[in-house]
């Protein structure tokens, strides 16, 4: 099957004062896949996700998503054209239940009646293994389920591309593994951008990796030719990636 790009960058470029965040990145993102960004600390990975969102804006540069320049629209407008971030999505309503957080996000992006609602919350949080946790207040869920939420609020909005910060950070290591199963099966189905420190995550999802450093997109390619790549390795400070 031919590649479909459903994102592209045309020389994006953030200036905070006298730092370049990111430097003239060309970057396409192709339909279907899960593509990992990773990177040193600071390499500009936060900003140039929030540039595709909408929640930075651009120095310099342009967004291209279907075809459609969205770089001068705000996040909002980008949420229904159908790029969902989790950043966006984190404002969790503590106080109200699983179930009512989740058809609030899915009534964002969708109208629909109520049955067929109920019927989207049910098989999103089934989707990410917390449908027996619908009637729980979310501000009485552990960590690690209300990251799940953060996910299952993201999905119910049925994004084109889903944009995931640093999803497993502060997660338990059976919940990174559970996390490692949820990616493999939105694969093919949903467009994933992958913001991850873990590498074994990066290792066991990805199929396509980009590679940030100082702002510049570094390189790019399958895992295991960026495993491979000395470059990568060296800016990681003689870390390998496959850790
Ligand atoms: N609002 C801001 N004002 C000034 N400088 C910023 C701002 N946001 C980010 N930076 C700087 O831009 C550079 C890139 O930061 P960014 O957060 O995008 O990197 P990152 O790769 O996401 O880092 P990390 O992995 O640590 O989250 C850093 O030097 C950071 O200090």
């Amino acid at each position: 099957m031919a590649a479909l790009t459903l994102l592209e960058t045309k020389g994006l470029t953030k200036t905070y004062g006298g730092l370049q965040a990111n430097t003239n990145i060309d970057f396409t993102l192709q339909k279907g896949l899960v593509t990992a960004l990773i990177g040193p600390n600071g390499a500009g990975k936060s900003t140039f996700v929030g540039m595709l969102s909408g929640r930075t804006s651009a120095t310099q540069g342009s967004v291209i998503f279907e075809g459609r320049d969205i770089s001068h629209l705000p996040a909002h407008k980008r949420i229904q054209l159908g790029l969902a971030y989790t950043f966006q999505i984190t404002s969790i309503f503590t106080g109200l239940s699983v179930h009512e957080n989740v058809a609030l996000a899915a009534g964002r992006t969708m109208s629909a009646d109520g049955n067929t609602l109920n019927i989207k919350v049910y098989q999103t949080l089934d989707q990410v293994g917390i449908a027996d946790r619908a009637d729980q207040i979310a501000g009485d869920l552990s960590y690690g389920h209300q990251r799940l939420l953060e996910i299952a609020m993201g999905l119910a909005q049925e994004p084109k591309l889903f944009i995931l910060d640093e999803p497993t950070q502060g997660l338990a290591e059976t919940e990174i593994n559970d996390f490692i199963t949820l990616i493999r099966s939105l694969a093919g189905h949903t467009t994933i951008l992958l913001i991850e420190h873990n590498m074994k995550v990066v290792m066991d999802t990805a199929d396509h990796i980009a590679v940030l450093d100082q702002g510049m997109l570094l390189a790019e390619g399958t895992p295991a030719e960026i495993s491979a790549n000395a470059s990568v390795q060296a800016a990681y400070l003689g870390k390998t990636v496959d850790a």
